[in-house]
């Protein structure tokens, strides 16, 4: 029986689409919140871009949707060990359908990317063929696998922000900075996480190649370094205090997840933690706008 409409949205993993989603239309917000107060002039309140937003959305709903699908079509052997539920390990999901599903997103979101403009589609094509590349090969490279996820879910911000062409990038580089240095840190727990499965695949990732301990020092470094940066969008006057405020919070929940990794002992609740902390940080973002 081909699969159904739930088994597709299971294969996208429609909520961290719809978390990269919002990220995105947020990068546009706050990109386009900096350049009103520019004094050249040449934005004003009332020409938000509301259709380009919903593109963005949807461009970035597309492809974290595709990437995710990918990722599961080269990760059948060892998903069958780590998450024998997933769609295509537990039949729900053939590879085939898995395939042409993964390119009918990947073709759809870079079509629409290049209608909002050239910046938009040439990120959206990097980050498709970053994504297929990161699902065939790259994931299987202890660090740079990581350091590709961490880049491909901060750029959220950045494609958002590219609306506004080259002026929109520069003005978000900070929010990048934090999102990647957060899933980077949360890659590395989820690898720590699978590193039986991945031993018996034979994977080559950072905790089998220096340890789990090692491995887990590195991602609390990288997540410290994260919370020590997240008050630099208030102080560098991009977000108001309302951010300060709500950042803190998600920075507890970050502190949660390097001690249930550390002290617990838990790369599963650590990685939940991290999320959800993350989550946090995307509501701050907004409403320091
Ligand atoms: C310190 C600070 C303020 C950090 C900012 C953190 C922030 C706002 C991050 C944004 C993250 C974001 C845009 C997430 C979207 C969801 C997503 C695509 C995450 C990447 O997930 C890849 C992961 O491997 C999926 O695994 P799983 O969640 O287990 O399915
Ligand atoms: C900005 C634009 C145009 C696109 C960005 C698209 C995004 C947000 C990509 C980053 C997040 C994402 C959807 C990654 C997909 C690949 C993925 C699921 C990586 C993690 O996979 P594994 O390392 O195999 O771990 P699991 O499959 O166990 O989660
Ligand atoms: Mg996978």
């Amino acid at each position: 029986m081909s699969a159904g409409i739930r088994t597709y949205l299971e294969l996208m993993r429609y909520e961290n689409c719809l978390m990269a989603g919002f990220a995105a239309v947020i990068g546009t917000l706050i990109a386009f919140n900096i350049l009103i107060s520019d004094a050249s002039g040449s934005y004003s309140p009332e020409n938000f871009p509301l259709f380009y937003s919903g593109l963005v959305f949807l461009v970035v709903l597309l492809i974290s949707g595709a990437g995710n699908t990918i990722n599961d079509y080269f990760d059948v052997r060892i998903d069958s060990i780590n998450r024998p539920d997933r769609p295509i390990p537990s039949g729900r999901a053939t590879l085939k359908e898995a395939l042409y599903f993964s390119y009918t997103l990947f073709s759809l979101g870079t079509l629409l990317a290049f209608w909002i403009n050239l910046i938009c589609g040439f990120i959206a094509l990097f980050n498709s063929l970053l994504l297929i590349f990161y699902a065939k090969t790259l994931k299987g490279t202890p660090l740079l696998g990581n350091l590709s996820i961490g880049y491909l879910t901060g750029s959220t911000f950045l494609f958002g922000a590219s609306v506004f062409g080259f002026e929109g990038l520069e003005v978000l580089f900070v929010l990048f900075l934090l999102a990647a240095l957060a899933i980077t840190a949360r890659e590395i727990v989820k690898d720590i996480e699978d590193i039986e499965g991945d031993k018996v695949e034979g994977a080559d990732t950072l905790p089998i190649r220096v340890g789990a301990k090692k491995a887990g020092y590195l991602a609390v470094f990288i997540g410290l370094l994260a919370v020590l940066l997240s008050p630099l969008p208030y102080f560098m006057q991009m977000l108001g205090v309302r951010y300060l405020y709500l950042v803190l919070l998600a920075d507890m929940g970050f502190f949660a997840a390097i001690y249930q990794l550390l002290v617990r002992n838990n790369p599963t609740k650590s990685s939940r933690m991290f999320k959800i902390a993350m989550f946090f940080a995307l509501i701050a973002f907004i409403a320091g706008v």
